[in-house]
């Protein structure tokens, strides 16, 4: 090379590449807040074949064991042709779809209710389609860089256009332009003076078939009791639990993988995908209980982060038992609270599953 020739840049030297990257624009993903009107109808490009293997990794790491979903015998025996996709996958398997174009920003997931399985049951091989309505956008009065959006949300089967999982979901969402607030939160709700206490009793069932729910229902009822009760079982969160399983439903939210991102952000660290913790939790308390169907789930929050290295536990409040005449089984409602290891709430929500009776 001569004098004259001009010097090729070198890309890779650091200051050169620093102010590189300075200059650079970012070729954004996601949405932000101002891109949801109330009303519009997004359908979701991703989709996702449910596979055994995603069904299968989803339960073991969540711990739900359920054979059911596991063994044709006992699928069959439960009515099933062969293991079915468990609806926690299925719900998993719906939202994450959805990431890319409502959640993607950095949105933490708030709650979801209304979480229903309409179909027939749902088997490896069916082709998930996925629509989202957004039924309503919110300021935040005490985080003004974030709005809150919720949406209505169904997945399909792609082949016979039937809803087999629906659900409504919010979020908070950031937004391109911070609003002007009042300044800020209200001020702490009071501690009542003579606030509701806890019952004086905890009532365990003896058994997991309906009628030890229902004899513990009794048992509380009339008294100053509740059937109340926590799971042995934790779950220590890892990469498989936090990155792992939220890609494999095909979400992208940064929250869950990328922890220079998150490094900046409210929680400091990357956070335990909402389903994944809401799983691990149900699977804690599925494993003390006779599971034949699950009905539903409403008022579902997740009301503080879960990082690597929290571990998950599980606390169950029955609230109703109900003999609705089936043979197999009765219906329980159940509140469920997952809980971190210094007993702080992670999540809770409601749910209606059928429980199976005990074979005479
Ligand atoms: C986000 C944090 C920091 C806010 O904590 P904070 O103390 O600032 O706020 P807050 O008072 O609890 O709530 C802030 C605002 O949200 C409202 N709000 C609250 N809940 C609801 C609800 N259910 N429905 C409607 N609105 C709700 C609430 O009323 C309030 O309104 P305001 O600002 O006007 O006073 C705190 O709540 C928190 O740590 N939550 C846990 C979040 C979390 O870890 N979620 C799971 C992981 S993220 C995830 O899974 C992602 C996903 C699935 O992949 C994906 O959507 O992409």
């Amino acid at each position: 090379m001569t004098e004259d020739e001009p010097k090729s840049i070198d890309w890779t030297d650091s200051d050169t590449f620093a102010r590189a990257l300075e200059r650079a624009d970012t070729r954004e993903k996601g949405n932000y807040f101002e891109a949801f009107e109330e009303g519009d109808l997004i359908e979701h490009d991703p989709g996702l074949t449910l596979t055994r293997w995603g069904n299968e990794a989803w339960m073991s790491q969540t711990l739900n064991h359920d054979p059911a979903y596991w063994r044709t015998d006992a699928a069959r025996e439960r009515g099933f042709d062969e293991p079915p996709i468990h609806p926690d996958y299925l719900t998993a398997a719906t939202l994450g779809i959805t990431v890319e174009e409502l959640s993607e920003k950095g949105g933490y997931f708030l709650g979801r209710t209304d979480v229903r399985f309409p179909g027939a049951p749902v088997y490896a091989g069916t082709e998930l389609h996925v629509e989202s309505e957004v039924v309503s956008t919110a300021t935040s009065s005490s985080r003004p860089e974030y709005g809150i959006v919720t949406w209505r949300t169904r997945g399909r089967d792609a082949e016979t256009d039937e809803v087999v999982c629906s659900y409504e979901r919010t979020n908070m969402i950031p937004r391109r332009e911070p609003v002007a607030t009042d300044g800020g939160g209200a001020a702490a709700a009071e501690e009542p003076e003579n606030g509701p206490s806890l019952p004086d009793e905890f009532v365990t069932p003896d058994g997991g078939y309906f009628e030890d729910f229902l004899a513990a229902l009794e048992r509380a009822d009339d008294r100053d009791a509740a059937v109340a009760y926590r799971h042995e079982r934790g779950r220590t969160q890892g990469d498989l639990t936090v990155a792992g399983l939220p890609l494999s439903t095909l979400n992208t939210a940064k929250q869950h993988h990328n922890a220079d991102v998150m490094a900046d952000s409210p929680s400091g660290d990357i956070v335990t995908y909402g389903d994944v913790t809401r799983s691990t939790a149900l699977g804690h308390a599925r494993s003390d209980e006779r599971t034949y169907r699950e009905v539903g789930f409403d008022d579902e929050q997740f009301h503080t982060f879960v990082t690597p290295g929290d571990t998950v536990y599980a606390f169950t409040r029955v609230l109703e038992a109900e003999n609705t005449g089936r043979e197999e089984a009765g219906t329980v409602r159940f509140e469920h609270i997952a809980f971190n290891q210094d007993d702080e709430p992670v999540y809770s929500g409601t749910r209606i599953a059928e429980i199976q009776k005990r074979p005479s």
